[in-house]
């Protein structure tokens, strides 16, 4: 024995050893141990998480109970120490529940609830706790009263990590203000380094809660966010999942929870969007993908010398000549009408045949005459005569007889339709010999043709590759996908039933089969009652309020799923105006209306804003990748029953493929309204440009040419309008006896037709107006109303009488203002 064995040998008791030493960890102790991965890794970024933890539950509990929320936040300084104050106006929580809420982690109202809400695991506020009684050792001062009680619980509790239950050290009952609420009172070790992220946290809040009363009390800022609407957000309903997306394991763990027997019952009672119908159509992409479609060979044609009829009449002993003959026909006719007939179909075609003889002639047609009669015909269908009986003693003749053959005809057709046209016709001969005689390979085994898409796939790349070795031809993937294609696409989907629930239950295989079926099928977007999008109105909304820009823009897409949980993504674009015109663009990233405050790096809102193509949308983006420069506000709001972050703290959403596309989407969406006003706000500059410079130009021409040919100046304005194709509207008045006759002419030279809305404010009684224009007095003003439509290259004029003195003020609308000349 060598030493090292010896030593081996020796530790054998090292594995018990170990193993005693084993033990579970409470999660309260791994996350005492792993603050950071909540959000609590530093004193300055702990105050924010605590601040963000206790008011989107303030938000969640207060809509959920459909009261308009009224959220208080105090941070008092005590030295090093810092107090966080949060009082809410919600429904408040029983004497039985706080100190789970509070002193718990891992406890929670949402996490199995399939409805948007800010909060997802019953860790946030707890965590919390636990931080501050880690940093301070103090602990948790929480007090809470519900509706219609007269007195309100006091706790002091902490998390006892040992265990992860809450330790409470003092419960009473107290008096409070607030009919209803909860107020918590945390001390932490804490910094306000993170000032700026805590002031944005909370007026981004305000921005996307508008129905929120938001006040925030610190050292050295005092900010109250009024309410700016009394509407509640839509009330949310859970859902079940859908089934786009649910992962196997979830799947496996629904069958074995479920009360349905059948697969289709499982399918409708635990999913949402799925009736009858649409389970049908699932099973059935279970059983493509679990039993394989049959394949479908076309019925002989008639040239060809296959005769069913004394196939049926060989294959039937002792039923009589005339019952025989009745079968054996009724068989060749049925088959003879279809386009195709797979094994399963030629069973459904003898067995009614079989049974209209039965009727008819009263012998009976029991199961072997039936399968003989199965065996004969298809056997004649798919060619598969012994091989002895076709066999000659020279091998060319035996190819010229298998090429011939009725698979290799079939499988020509369906393969020169789906190739290309270049392909030569021996090339797909080749191919379709080789094809069939795959097909003929297998059928020993299974004579029915029945085989999976991949199994298909096989076939044909056998085929292919084999033609490409002997034929020296190219037979590449996009023909033989094609080709694939055309077979699949003829062969029948099996009538076999699926497997009952409990079958499936301990079947991986055939519950990732069903998985993919529910996966491939079109199923209707699931509803979106249990989403509280924010809204393009209210998102538009929210921008203006928060940005003194010149252009806002929004998109609110449709819902999507991930993982069986629906989600919606919004996005709004600021643009111009007072926002800084230097640096990179300003993300304002949001899940289920909550902002986002950290970790925007690692965030796919961040990630999706920076592989778009800026430029297409007329931003700056240096080296044409990452984040546009400019003065841009890009907001991402990312709503779902299930938000994927990329950890418990929530600061960023995970790189979930069907999530980045929509992100992507809706700021393409967006985005698209900001390039086409960047395109005509530069045009209109130019078009400034352009018509300023004709603006000096001009009068000088004119007095020039005035002066050479000794005729009156010419109108300037006229002749502007004229060249840059405005649209002119000119007041010319005439004396009329004691007043005069005033007409506004409007030319349109516009190369499109206008309509427009042109209001003359008159400081006297306007009289016999043209018709279509309306009058309207306002404190000794009259207003003329005209609504013109002019087609391009025409004029309108509107006329009326007023006393000589009046004064005029002409307004239009309906035409930018670089296009319009206006004289008056
Ligand atoms: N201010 C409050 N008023 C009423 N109920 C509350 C309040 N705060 C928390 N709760 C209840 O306590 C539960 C646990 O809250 P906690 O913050 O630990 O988790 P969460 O909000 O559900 O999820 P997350 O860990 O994602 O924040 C909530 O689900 C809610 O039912």
């Amino acid at each position: 024995m060598t030493s090292f064995q010896s030593t081996l040998g020796e530790e054998s008791g090292i594995a018990e050893e170990l193993a005693e030493s084993q033990q579970a960890i409470s999660i309260a102790e791994f996350f005492e141990k792993n603050k950071h991965m909540l959000g609590f890794d530093s004193g300055a970024r702990g105050l924010v998480t605590a601040v963000k933890e206790a008011v989107d539950n303030a938000l969640d509990a207060a809509e959920e109970a459909g009261i308009l929320p009224d959220i208080y936040v105090e941070i008092q300084e005590e030295g090093d120490y810092y107090r966080l104050i949060v009082e809410d106006n919600g429904p408040g929580l029983t004497k039985e529940s706080l100190p789970k809420v509070f002193g718990k982690l891992l406890y929670g109202s949402r996490f199995h609830a399939r409805e948007q809400s800010r909060g997802q695991q019953g860790i946030g506020i707890s965590a919390a706790v636990l931080y501050s009684q880690l940093t301070s050792g103090k602990p948790a001062k929480i007090t809470s009263r519900t509706e219609g009680t007269s007195e309100a619980q006091y706790f002091e509790l902490i998390v006892d990590t040992d265990d992860n239950e809450p330790e409470i050290s003092v419960e009473e009952t107290t008096t409070w203000d607030r009919p209803h609420g909860t107020r918590i009172e945390l001390e932490m070790e804490a910094n306000m380094r993170a000032r700026q992220q805590l002031h944005n946290y909370i007026k981004h809040t305000a921005v996307v809660n508008p129905h929120a009363r938001l006040e925030l009390r610190e050292p050295k800022a005092h900010f109250k966010f009024e309410r700016a609407t009394d509407q509640l957000p839509e009330e949310t309903e859970e859902i079940r999942p859908h089934p786009h997306g649910v992962e196997l394991g979830t799947v496996i763990k629904m069958l074995a929870a479920t009360d349905s027997q059948t697969v289709s019952g499982f399918l409708q009672e635990e999913f949402t969007r799925v009736g009858k119908k649409t389970a049908e159509s699932v099973i059935d992409a279970f059983r493509d993908r679990h039993y394989g479609r049959e394949m479908r060979w076309r019925p002989p044609a008639s040239h060809e010398s296959v005769d069913l009829d004394a196939a049926v009449t060989d294959a039937t002993a002792n039923k009589g000549a005339d019952a025989t003959a009745a079968f054996a026909g009724a068989i060749e006719d049925e088959v003879a009408d279809t386009d195709r007939i797979a094994h399963y179909e030629l069973r459904d075609v003898v067995d009614s045949a079989a049974d209209d003889v039965e009727d008819e002639h009263g012998t009976t047609f029991g199961d072997t005459v039936r399968e003989n009669a199965i065996d004969a015909v298809w056997l004649e269908l798919i060619d598969a005569v012994p091989a002895d009986d076709d066999e000659t003693d020279d091998p060319a003749a035996d190819d010229a007889i298998e090429s011939e053959s009725r698979l290799v005809a079939d499988l020509y057709d369906l393969a020169d339709d789906a190739t290309s046209t270049r392909k030569d016709d021996e090339v797909i001969q080749a191919f379709a010999v080789r094809l069939a005689g795959t097909f003929e390979d297998e059928t020993e085994d299974d004579p029915r043709h029945r085989l999976t898409h991949e199994t298909l796939r096989e076939y044909v790349d056998r085929a292919a590759e084999l033609t490409e070795e002997y034929d020296d031809v190219a037979f590449g993937d996009t023909a033989r996908e094609n080709v694939v294609e055309a077979i699949w696409g003829v062969m029948a989907t099996v009538p076999d039933d699926p497997p009952l629930v409990r079958e499936l239950e301990g079947d991986r295989d055939a519950t990732s089969d069903l998985v993919d079926g529910m996966r491939a099928t079109d199923i209707m977007a699931p509803p979106t009652r249990c989403l509280s999008p924010i809204s393009d109105d209210l998102i538009q909304a929210g921008l203006e309020k928060e940005f003194d820009a010149e252009f806002y823009s929004s998109a609110t897409r449709d819902a999507e799923v991930h993982g069986g949980d629906p989600f919606v993504v919004e996005a709004g674009i600021a643009y111009g105006g007072e926002l800084p015109a230097e640096g990179s663009a300003n993300v304002m990233r949001f899940a289920n209306r909550v902002p986002l405050v950290y970790q925007r790096g690692a965030c796919a809102t961040t990630d999706v804003v920076k592989s778009i193509g800026w430029r297409n949308y007329g931003l700056d983006q240096p080296g044409g990748s990452g984040l546009p420069n400019g003065p841009v506000v890009i907001m991402i709001h990312v709503a779902s029953t299930n938000v994927p972050f990329t950890s418990e703290s929530k600061d960023a959403v995970a790189n979930v493929p069907e999530i980045e596309d929509e992100i992507e989407l809706a700021i393409r969406e967006a985005a698209r309204d900001l390039k086409s006003f960047l395109n005509k706000r530069r045009s209109m500059q130019k078009r400034r440009k352009k018509q300023n410079v004709l603006g000096t130009i001009l009068p000088e021409m004119a007095t020039k040419v005035a002066e050479v040919t000794g005729r009156d100046e010419p109108d300037i304005d006229d002749a502007i309008a004229r060249i840059m194709n405005n649209v002119l509207v000119e007041r010319e008045l005439e004396q009329n006896g004691d007043g005069q006759a005033v007409s506004v002419v409007v030319e349109n030279n516009s190369s499109t037709n206008k309509t427009l809305e042109i209001t003359d404010i008159v400081s006297a009684e306007p009289a016999g107006l043209s018709d279509g224009a309306t009058v309207v007095e306002m404190d000794g003003e009259w207003f003329i109303k005209w609504e013109a439509d002019v087609s391009s290259g025409d004029d309108a004029v509107l006329k009326y009488e007023v006393a000589d003195d009046a004064s005029f003020d002409l307004d239009v609308k309906g035409v930018e203002t670089e296009k319009l000349t206006v004289k008056q």
